[in-house]
């Protein structure tokens, strides 16, 4: 990998200010998922390991949180305006273990980037209250205090972003962090590292523990006393296993889980808005994001038109390595996640629905098998797998519908509850339909909700907690009340 700076491409994992090996000398390779080549071996730490970042986490918490917020805020511009000057390495970095094309990296490490600068800012911003007493003698007070130490847990699909919204807040609110990241990419976690090491945040502030082993890291951070909280992106499936752990010793937990989004195209919609955002909420990083559009129900009138439409705008999808120039969609990250894709499509067919669109692959080098093609699908129904289950992959799996409440029905049946997307051009359809979606976040004529100023986060078993936004650094800090008597 070429990098300008070649000091962002390291294998040791960083905490208390120190880079480290495994004690026992242990590694794990990271592949490129578009090549199958291995890039690098990282060491690959132990629950031991573990319990010593926590250890250095926990001795600097005092002193950060003791910090005057404009301090704090200094650091994290400084970290911002590093990532930034490295956008291109670290995008470099992001596509090589990741696979996603490279300006989608470069747009990533922006995203991630902007929490950092949000959160340096909204460092400055946090309120207490001053409540009216029950009687004279008394005054009562709220203030927010850092909950302590943090712990996260993220995964591949957005290697530096992940990390960077739970990281920005939590260090903003006066807590410290130790990161531990998926093993198919640990290497935009070690490069934050080094920024954040140059940036001169403080020794034990910001800490990443790398591991081929999650449930075993898992298991510490979420039964040391030490660690206050635990903030998890991922499977619903492994969240509640980690909020069963986080129980038996209380913690906070922020879970950002599955989602299953509906994309809703009423009759009245502008179509070509329509489809603008369906491919940007579908195809973003070759499908494998949790607010992702999963099923798309189109009005019966519309039906056939948006289809032409959709495969049109599909046939400008090229498959390939996100090194390439040209090339929009990535490989799947794993053969595995490529076979669920295959299994899902494959069910659907058998079950019914119809083949309106498979795009031909031209993948000549390498290991192809993660490779999926942009597939639409049509005449899905809600017993197919496939609208139950997070596609993850590049697949537009269409229904239709006929009513404003059949559809309404649809959408909110499932036990998901992230993001969701509708399009109409009723501005009272716009609040009554809006109001009624089950989601926690809602498009309307919209297929990129996701930024820092506005609250990113899931209902029901899509998880609870908001990253980013004025809300997000609440999820980082405690409320105290204070009573004063003897006035
Ligand atoms: N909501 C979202 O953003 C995401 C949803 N998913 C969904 O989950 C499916 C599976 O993806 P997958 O990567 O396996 O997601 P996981 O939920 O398994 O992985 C997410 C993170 O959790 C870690 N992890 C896994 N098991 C444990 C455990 N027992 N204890 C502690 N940490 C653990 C992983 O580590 P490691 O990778 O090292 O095993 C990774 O860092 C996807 O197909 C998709 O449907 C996946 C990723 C993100
Ligand atoms: O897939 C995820 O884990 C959420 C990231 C997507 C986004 O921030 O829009």
């Amino acid at each position: 990998m070429q990098l300008r700076n070649p000091k962002l491409l390291r294998s040791e994992s960083y905490f208390g200010g120190e880079w480290h090996s495994a004690a026992d000398g242990r590694t794990f390779s990271v592949g490129n998922p578009a090549t199958g080549e291995a890039i690098i071996d990282v060491a690959d730490l132990n629950s031991i390991n573990a319990a010593e970042a926590i250890k250095a986490a926990h001795l600097a918490q005092a002193d950060w949180a003791a910090l005057t917020v404009k301090e704090r805020s200094a650091y994290l511009r400084r970290w911002f305006d590093l990532i930034m000057a490295n956008q291109d390495d670290l995008a470099t970095i992001l596509t090589t273990e990741q696979g996603k094309p490279l300006a989608e990296a470069k747009g990533e490490i922006a995203y991630g980037a902007n929490y950092i600068e949000w959160f340096a800012e909204e460092a400055k911003r946090v309120y207490g209250d001053i409540i009216a007493p029950p009687n004279n003698t008394q005054r009562l007070f709220v203030i927010k205090q850092a909950i302590g130490v943090v712990a996260s847990i993220t995964p591949w699909n957005f290697p530096n972003a992940m990390l960077a919204r739970k990281a920005a807040p939590a260090l903003a609110a006066g807590c410290t962090f130790v990161a531990k990241p998926a093993q198919e990419t640990p290497l935009s976690a070690l490069a934050l590292a080094v920024l954040a090491e140059e940036a001169g945040i403080p020794a034990g502030v910001f800490n990443v523990v790398c591991s081929s082993d999650a449930p075993a890291i898992g298991h510490v951070l979420t039964s040391s006393p030490l660690v206050s909280k635990l903030s998890f992106t991922g499977s619903t499936q492994v969240g509640k296993v980690l909020l069963a752990q986080c129980a038996t010793s209380v913690k906070k937990t922020s879970m950002e889980l599955g989602g299953n989004a509906p994309f809703i195209v009423f009759n009245d919609a502008n179509l070509e808005l329509a489809i603008k955002g369906v491919m940007s909420s579908k195809f973003r990083n070759a499908g494998q994001t949790c607010v992702c559009t999963n099923r798309i129900y189109v009005q019966r009138d519309i039906h056939d038109v948006f289809i032409e439409k959709l495969v049109s705008a599909m046939e400008t999808l090229n498959t390939g390595n996100g090194r390439d120039d040209g090339v929009n969609i990535g490989p799947l990250i794993t053969n595995k996640a490529a076979a669920k894709v295959t299994e899902l499509v494959n069910d659907a067919l058998e079950h019914g629905a119809k083949l309106e669109y498979l795009a031909k692959m031209d993948i000549t080098a390498g290991d192809n098998t993660r490779f999926y093609p942009p597939t639409l699908i049509s005449g899905v129904n809600k017993h197919m797998q496939i609208s139950k289950d997070e596609i993850f992959g590049p697949v537009a799996a269409v229904s239709i519908f006929d009513t404003e409440e059949e559809v309404l029905a649809a959408a909110n049946n499932t036990e998901f509850g992230l993001a969701s997307y509708f399009y109409t051009n009723d501005i009272s359809r716009v609040w009554r339909f809006g109001e009624a979606l089950e989601y926690g976040i809602v498009g309307i004529n919209e297929g990129l909700i996701s930024n820092e100023m506005a609250p990113f986060g899931g209902i029901k078993e899509s998880g609870f907690g908001r990253e980013g936004s004025k809300y997000g650094i609440e999820d980082y800090m405690e409320i105290k009340y204070m009573c004063l008597g003897g006035i």
